[in-house]
């Protein structure tokens, strides 16, 4: 199964030679002349494309260069997803927390209503469901348009305070690119839409303190209200001159008047640098109350639950975790374990995701996180499309209370309404180097729970200690050990040049026991060039007795990934050139050279379309 990426050979160019032996002066004259007119009028009507049609295809009259991949329309239709919320067109990024009130889960995003990369335009979108999965655009709830965040509305968060208030507080960028706060709240609270926002006009409330740059104070987040006094804590990620990563506690009665607190929530223990999108939250530690997610603005410290410091790490831009203790008194957040601190340990995903937010669901009960998936393929093939960016399936969020070592994350119940078909496979023998077809027809929107046994006997023979494996470094699915990779291979044509591989590979440590990595390859997910493709994953925990077991959600061009029932995640970006459409398949692998792994049941679901359109009756954002 195991074929090496073969790089599509690039068209060419319109700097190809177009003359072949040697004319009079005057015949080059002409030729030149006439060349450089047609070659003139070719740019200006590309370029005349692409302005007045940024979401339009314009792949014949654009240029391309070396490893520009020739798409059709038809191909990068198929990129845009079927069961994710994404805009009509444009660039979206930073969930800016959701919240359910009336009747709607409200969510707010980073939205460049005029291109598809970030820039000073970038706005709050804003979207309705009622299920978390069928959006209706609304108009845009936040533009640039004051002083005070005339470079931006950047990240913040929605809250609904006690009283039945919403306060939205936010990061603008003003004219001199100096990171202030400000306020903003619906005009109208009867409306279920929240259609009308005001800005504060004391805006803005709150600026740079000493000792902090201009350009390392944002997205601020109200995360603990005290009652006894009736005092808002903020706090806001910055990160200190050594480079540390700090977060900066404000207390506030009235959301326009603050205090600067002089101790601080979390310092990094390494010079991670600047902490951005800081989410606090409380999870229940006992199985009794695993299930119930707890509101940070009133759930008090206490026995039978553990905290959640989260940051989005600017310098790497990926989302890290950790679990610990949170002191009201001193009102600061000690990790557990320092060596797995926030920007150094545990990640809420291993691949593609960044800038996330939780949300307590009080419908549900529940903590439901949202990130956002970037593109990973070329600007130029952004435009192309039209549109970039995806957020990710919402997942909630609960302690693991069999590991106590990090959290679940899970899809939300409410995408297993969307399942469609439903083909299952029991006890199916993987051999040594081998790949299984499974039969499901189309498979590009798909929901796949799969678990897997690998050989006791294999198990025992296997003396071999592989301590540097790594999924990053390790070549991915083509590279056999004697106990993996095995698993699955989504998106893949029928030669397999084509696939992305989702899958573990068990070793044994110096200390004799058995390692699991869980692994998402992304190296020959397409054939196209200028697109970043990587192996992604970690270790994940297999506690005793437990077979190996992988959730895969396909959708078009992305896969996000499960393994251990949410103990770890691999969210990938993929932009198949054969593997599209019908041509679509999925498989089985094991790739271990002395194991037989048996896929001991597999479920695939087909998964229908939901719909992200504007709310009926109103115009587009
Ligand atoms: O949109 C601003 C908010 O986004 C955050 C976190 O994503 O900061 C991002 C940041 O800009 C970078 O991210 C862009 C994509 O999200 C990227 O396209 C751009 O090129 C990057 O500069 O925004 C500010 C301003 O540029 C920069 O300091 C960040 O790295 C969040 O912290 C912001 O509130």
């Amino acid at each position: 199964m195991a074929s090496s990426t073969k790089d599509v050979e690039a068209p060419p160019t319109l700097d190809a030679p177009l003359l072949g032996s040697a004319a009079p002066r005057s015949r080059l004259r002409v030729a030149a002349v006439s060349l450089s007119v047609m070659a003139f009028l070719l740019v200006a009507i590309a370029a005349a494309v692409l302005y007045y049609n940024p979401g339009g295809v314009a792949s014949n009259l654009m240029r391309l260069r070396e490893n520009d991949y020739p798409w059709t329309n038809d191909m990068l239709r198929w990129q845009r997803t079927g069961f994710h919320f994404q805009p009509e067109k444009n660039f979206q990024a930073d969930p800016n927390a959701a919240m359910f009130y009336k009747g709607w889960y409200h969510f707010f995003y980073q939205y460049n209503p005029t291109g598809v990369a970030w820039d000073y335009t970038i706005s709050w979108g804003h979207a309705v469901s009622k299920d978390l999965l069928h959006w209706n655009y609304l108009p845009m709830a936040l533009r640039p348009d004051h002083w005070y965040d005339r470079k931006g509305v950047w990240s913040g968060y929605s809250t609904l305070l006690p009283d039945g208030r919403i306060v939205v507080l936010y990061t603008g960028g003003t004219k001199e690119l100096v990171q202030v706060q400000n306020l903003a709240v619906p005009v109208n609270l009867s409306d279920p839409l929240l259609l009308e926002w005001k800005k504060s006009h004391v805006n803005p409330i709150l600026v740079p303190p000493p000792g902090i740059e201009d350009h390392d104070f944002r997205d601020p987040f109200p995360v603990w209200y005290n009652e006894s006094d009736s005092r808002w804590h903020v706090v806001i990620g910055s990160k200190d001159p050594e480079h540390y990563g700090i977060v900066l506690i404000y207390t506030t009665k009235d959301f326009v008047n603050f205090t600067l607190l002089p101790n601080i929530l979390h310092s990094t223990k390494q010079p991670v640098g600047m902490l951005e999108c800081v989410d606090l939250f409380p999870v229940a530690t006992t199985d009794s109350r695993a299930n119930q997610a707890l509101d940070m603005t009133t759930m008090r410290p206490g026995p039978g639950l553990k905290y959640v410091l989260k940051a989005s790490m600017d310098d790497e831009r990926h989302d890290y975790y950790a679990l610990g203790s949170f002191d009201l008194d001193s009102f600061t957040f000690t990790p557990d374990d320092e060596t797995i601190d926030v920007g150094i340990g545990l990640r809420y995903d291993w691949g593609k995701f960044y800038a996330s937010k939780t949300f307590y669901d009080q419908e549900k009960q529940r903590r439901v996180l949202w990130g956002y998936v970037g593109e990973v393929d070329s600007k130029r093939d952004d435009a192309l499309k039209g549109w970039a960016s995806l957020q990710n399936i919402p997942r909630t969020i609960l302690f693991d209370t069999k590991t106590k070592s990090n959290l679940i994350l899970w899809p939300v119940e409410e995408v297993e309404s969307l399942r469609t078909i439903n083909k299952n496979f029991n006890s199916i023998p993987l051999y040594p180097g081998s790949t299984y077809q499974l039969d499901v027809g189309e498979a590009t929107q798909l929901d796949i729970v799969a678990e897997f046994e690998v050989d006791e006997k294999a198990i025992e023979a296997t003396a071999e200690a592989d301590v540097t494996y790594n999924c990053s470094t390790s070549g991915g699915a083509a590279n056999r050990g004697v106990l993996g990779p095995f698993g699955l291979l989504v998106l893949a044509n029928q030669e397999l040049s084509e696939q992305t591989a989702t899958y573990f590979y068990v070793s044994r440590g110096i200390d004799g026991n058995l390692r699991t990595h869980f692994c998402q390859d992304e190296l020959r997910s397409s054939k196209a060039g200028a697109i970043t493709k990587r192996v992604v994953g970690s270790t994940v925990p297999v506690l005793h007795g437990e077979t190996w077991a992988l959730r895969i959600l396909v959708d078009h061009s992305i896969v996000e990934s499960f393994a251990q029932r949410g103990r770890a995640v691999a969210t990938s970006r993929v932009y198949p050139t054969e593997a599209i459409y019908s041509s679509a398949r999925v498989f089985l692998f094991n790739n271990a050279t002395d194991a037989i792994v048996t896929a001991k049941t597999v479920n695939v679901w087909h998964i229908n379309s939901t719909y992200n359109h504007v709310f009926p009756g109103l115009v587009a954002p």
